[in-house]
């Protein structure tokens, strides 16, 4: 289900500071009709914190749409702390959802155990698959393989967006013994390669906006077992990410989309700030084949 490459779509901005709803769904037919296998809503790229429920049901209503009409996955960001009001946001997911990226709760830090009943308490009420968001950099929160593999056997939980920062044990030890039916993609763009190479099934790539074809024969070429071509693609696109990631994401992709004249404005909602020219045009020399 998760396999390949599904793009966080970042929110585009008019001169007005509405949410540019053609620029979303021409974006979203670019990166399908580039490769990818899905589209995530309101995810961190998308500034889903800065959208207000009205601007964040549009974004849903017009991912949706295309999604049904390319028949690619569409998976929905639905952050919350709790897990009442958790459940709440599952609960009221529009039809066109087909999956759910759930982050692990933050800043509350309720230990793993916590982690567990939490999620195990989501998966007994989601209307769609989850997908457990686990980013301990942002959240303040471990979660071990051991924790994971056991979520990963619930048939709601059909995998794991993982985003350590790196390769670590928990990683060797989760992709080398997943479960059944359970998927791990990578959600770090710099260390998407190495984690292919262990075995996941494909990433949630912010990076992916630009060079999404690219980033889709790389998750072919380690699955077809092609390392020394993933090993090569692997290391210029991770030189990318390292140049679109250079600024508090997605200020960078923002200021690249814009300058290719795919998105109408690079702006951001505060209290990002628009990333430097400097390292806009960076990444943009980074990205020799710009869009595809
Ligand atoms: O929004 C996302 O999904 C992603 N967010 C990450 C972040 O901003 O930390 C990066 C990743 O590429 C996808």
């Amino acid at each position: 289900m998760l396999r390949g490459i599904h793009v966080p779509l970042v929110t585009p901005f008019a001169e007005s500071g509405e949410v540019a709803v053609d620029a979303i769904e021409k974006l979203a037919h670019h990166v399908l009709d580039h490769g990818a296998a899905g589209l995530v809503a309101l995810g961190t790229t998308g500034e889903v914190a800065a959208l207000d429920p009205e601007e964040r049901a549009r974004v849903i209503e017009v991912c949706a749409g295309v999604c049904a009409r390319r028949q690619a996955l569409l998976t929905v960001g639905v952050t919350g702390n709790d897990t009442r009001s958790t459940i709440r946001a599952l609960r009221s997911l529009p039809e066109g959802a087909g999956a759910a990226l759930v982050t692990v709760p933050s800043f509350l830090r309720p230990g793993e155990q916590g982690v567990i009943a939490h999620f195990e308490a989501l998966a007994e009420e989601t209307p769609v698959p989850l997908v457990i968001y686990h980013i301990p950099y942002r959240t303040g929160q471990a979660v071990g393989a051991a924790t994971l593999r056991h979520l990963g056997a619930h048939p709601m939980i059909a995998g794991v967006k993982y985003a350590v920062g790196g390769i670590d044990q928990d990683t060797i030890d989760l992709l080398g013994d997943l479960p059944e039916g359970f998927e791990v993609v990578g959600g770090d763009d710099a260390f998407i390669s190495p984690l292919l190479a262990l075995g996941a099934a494909g990433g949630i790539l912010a990076s992916a906006h630009l060079e999404t074809r690219a980033f889709t024969e790389l998750v072919d070429a380690w699955h077809a077992g092609d390392a020394p071509r993933a090993r090569a693609l692997g290391h210029r696109l991770a030189r990318l990410s390292a140049a679109l990631f250079a600024e508090p994401n997605p200020t960078v992709i923002k200021g690249v989309l814009h300058a290719l004249g795919l998105i109408p404005t690079p702006d951001v909602r505060l209290p990002l700030v628009p990333a430097g020219e400097r390292a806009v045009s960076k990444a943009r020399l980074v990205a020799v084949r710009p869009g595809e």
